[in-house]
């Protein structure tokens, strides 16, 4: 896949590090062994890969759950997130999307003030307070915009709030179980209603919205990220945001959007929809045997996004819709 033009310019994508201090494990079904302090290594061969490349990456898209929820155990949450930032030092500027592991570690607020808040230099920031989430141009006709899945969730909000109440009850409305990680059904659309799911409010909605109005109008080509898939053909339906369709009906109504990125589902997927914007969820670090690797460069182009993935993350050509 060697291409004679040079790209405009090329970014790092990786996801679900899930970093921890503690010897190997499995996943909650025990069907994926989890390889907690490998993957700092495997970060680690990612960051020299990115810095060997002929062009380098103008910044690095990391998709959430950066560090385990067990560090939160052992009192070590922010020792891991020193240890994994650190491999960040002398790299280009890594946008942060926020998953449930960072809310197993730390608060909303906590998270606001911490170095996983890369929304602070850019100009276009929403209210902090209400949900993580801004856009950013790294040349002319691209856009990239981080999304807060947890933004309507129980983890990560104050009991107190609204947002937490309303939560609550759209949960308990789908899922009757008492342990609410537990899915109200075993397959299926509805087994999404889980506590380490979450949605997007109303408010973070109509501001997608208008950000995606004003990429139309500029011509833009706009690349969405979040932890959470939204496209149930891109991801097993466990790891669906609760409200994907409302997501992908926005999506979908602006010409600008050309691909939708999520991690949290360690197995990865890939579908392109109806309206031809690919929705891509990375295969996840912490399931990554150590002799393999899960992580991309993508090369953007005038007319396509070329995806070069590394151990289990394939290569993909990702043309722009309007190209269909
Ligand atoms: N089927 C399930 N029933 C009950 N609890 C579950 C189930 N699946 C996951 N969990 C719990 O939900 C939480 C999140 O699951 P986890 O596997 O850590 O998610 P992630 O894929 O984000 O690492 C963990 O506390 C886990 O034990």
């Amino acid at each position: 896949m060697e291409d004679c033009k040079p790209p405009v310019f090329t970014f790092g994508i990786i996801a679900d590090i899930q970093y921890a201090d503690i010897d190997d494990g499995l996943n909650f079904k025990q069907t994926r062994k989890r390889y907690y302090r490998n993957s700092l290594r495997l970060l680690q061969k990612a960051n020299e890969g990115w810095n060997e490349e002929k062009v380098k990456p103008s910044f690095i898209l990391q998709l959430g759950d950066i560090i385990d929820g067990f560090n939160k155990k052992y009192d070590a949450s922010q020792r891991a997130l020193d240890t994994v930032v650190r491999v960040f030092d002398h790299s280009p500027a890594v946008h942060h999307v926020w998953g449930n592991h960072e809310f197993y570690n730390f608060t909303r607020g906590a998270l606001l003030s911490s170095v996983l808040n890369s929304s602070t230099n850019q100009q276009s920031v929403s209210d902090a307070d209400e949900f993580y989430a801004y856009h950013f141009s790294p040349t002319h006709n691209f856009r990239f915009v981080v999304l807060d899945a947890y933004d309507m969730s129980i983890i990560g909000r104050e009991q107190s709030s609204e947002k937490y109440e309303q939560s609550l009850k759209l949960l308990k409305d789908h899922n009757t179980n008492e342990d609410l990680n537990h899915p109200p059904v075993f397959s299926g659309l509805e087994q999404r209603f889980v506590k380490f799911n979450g949605g997007f409010s109303e408010d973070q909605l109509k501001w997608l919205d208008g950000v995606l109005s004003k990429a139309d109008e500029a011509e833009e080509k706009v690349t969405v990220a979040s932890h959470l898939p939204v496209h149930p053909d891109s991801t097993d339906p466990i790891c669906l945001s609760w409200n994907y369709n409302e997501v992908l009906s926005i999506l979908q109504s602006h010409k600008s959007v050309v691909c939708f990125m999520a991690g949290h589902d360690h197995d990865g997927g890939y579908h392109r929809d109806c309206s031809g914007i690919h929705h891509l969820t990375l295969e996840g670090v912490i399931e990554t045997p150590p002799e393999s690797n899960a992580y991309g460069t993508v090369h953007v182009y005038e007319d396509r996004m070329v995806l070069k993935g590394n151990g289990r993350m394939l290569d993909r050509v990702l043309e722009y819709p309007g190209n269909l």
